[in-house]
């Protein structure tokens, strides 16, 4: 009954918080209070050994997190649970009234792993003048934007996405928040012709997760033992990170996890259970004209 109570009162002092409001910088829609700071995330020092973790919201950029997070720990598991995932890597263009991710970030010792949503032109040029190793995890276009969904629905950091066919509409227009996932994606793949970027799929580290964090630990300059690569694909299936409160978001009073919980369902191809027939075919000529551009390809369905 008394926990039942407290629960209830979660419920109502969430129910309260207001949406997360946006404004753009440079014709892209992100937080407000992102925007109000731009010119000190602008201004951003990057270092040389500093690692990014870089992706379009929902993509797994987690999961990549926390595979970086154990391979640099050499797949101890203790370690990795020494602090929430955000506060072991700090988003680069987070900001709260009383902490932000570049104050974690400029107190944190060397060598630092950040993570960033931002599109390639609004990455801060110290990070391609310093050279840094940069982590892109890019996912198909259908599962993403059903994620980011149900997350706009959970975390009241952001706008309210309306109904499903409203968020469609959004969604294809590329006014969500960090822009465009055609332009995210496509931008990040052209920057790899010219600097370090490892470039990802979510839908490869399904497939086959062993091959994909050897690919991160190759590029991250470490060589693990293969019960130690095989550690860290069983702490970062999606049940185990499921259940690992360092992983999920929990104490964020933003997130309702009980509406979405942060790790909702961790598939390919849950996209068919939310699009009509119509809004598929809307997408797929979209993408057709907006993908032609590129040698970059997606796999929808495993
Ligand atoms: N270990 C894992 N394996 C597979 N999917 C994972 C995962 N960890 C997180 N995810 C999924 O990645 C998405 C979140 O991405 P991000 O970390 O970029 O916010 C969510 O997708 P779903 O909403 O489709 O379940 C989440 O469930
Ligand atoms: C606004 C709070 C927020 C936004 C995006 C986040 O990242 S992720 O897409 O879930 O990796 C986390 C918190």
């Amino acid at each position: 009954m008394a926990n039942d109570k407290v629960e209830k009162n979660k419920e109502l002092e969430w129910a309260l918080i207001p949406p997360g409001e946006v404004s753009q910088v440079d014709g892209i829609v992100l937080e407000k209070n992102i925007c109000n700071s731009w010119d000190k995330i602008w201004n951003f020092e990057a270092k040389p050994d500093d690692l990014l973790i870089a992706s379009y919201p929902k993509a797994g950029t987690t999961w990549t997190q926390e595979i970086v997070d154990l391979i640099q720990n050499n797949g101890d598991i203790e370690k990795s649970k020494r602090a929430p995932i955000h506060l072991r890597q700090p988003f680069l263009e987070w900001v709260r009234t009383t902490n932000s991710g570049i104050d974690q970030a400029n107190a944190m010792p060397s060598p630092r792993t950040l993570k960033t949503h931002l599109p390639v032109q609004l990455l801060p040029p110290s990070f391609w003048e310093k050279n840094c190793k940069i982590i892109y995890v890019a996912r198909n276009v259908k599962d993403n934007m059903v994620s980011y969904y149900y997350f706009q629905k959970m975390n009241k950091g952001l706008p309210d996405p309306g109904s499903w066919d409203e968020y469609f509409e959004t969604f294809l227009s590329g006014k969500v928040v960090w822009g465009s996932w055609f332009d995210h994606v496509k931008g990040w793949w052209k920057k790899k012709e010219s600097h370090p970027i490892l470039y990802l799929f979510y839908e490869d580290m399904m497939k086959d997760p062993k091959r994909e964090i050897r690919k991160v630990m190759e590029f991250l300059g470490k060589n693990l033992k293969e019960e130690v690569l095989d550690k860290i694909v069983y702490n970062t299936s999606f049940d185990v990170m499921k259940r690992n409160p360092m992983t999920n978001y929990i104490n964020d009073v933003k997130m309702n996890h009980r509406l979405s919980p942060f790790m909702r369902k961790g598939v390919t191809g849950d996209w068919k259970n939310h699009f009509t027939e119509a809004q598929n075919k809307q997408l797929n000529e979209n993408y057709e004209k907006n993908m032609a551009d590129t040698s970059l390809s997606f796999c929808m369905e495993l």
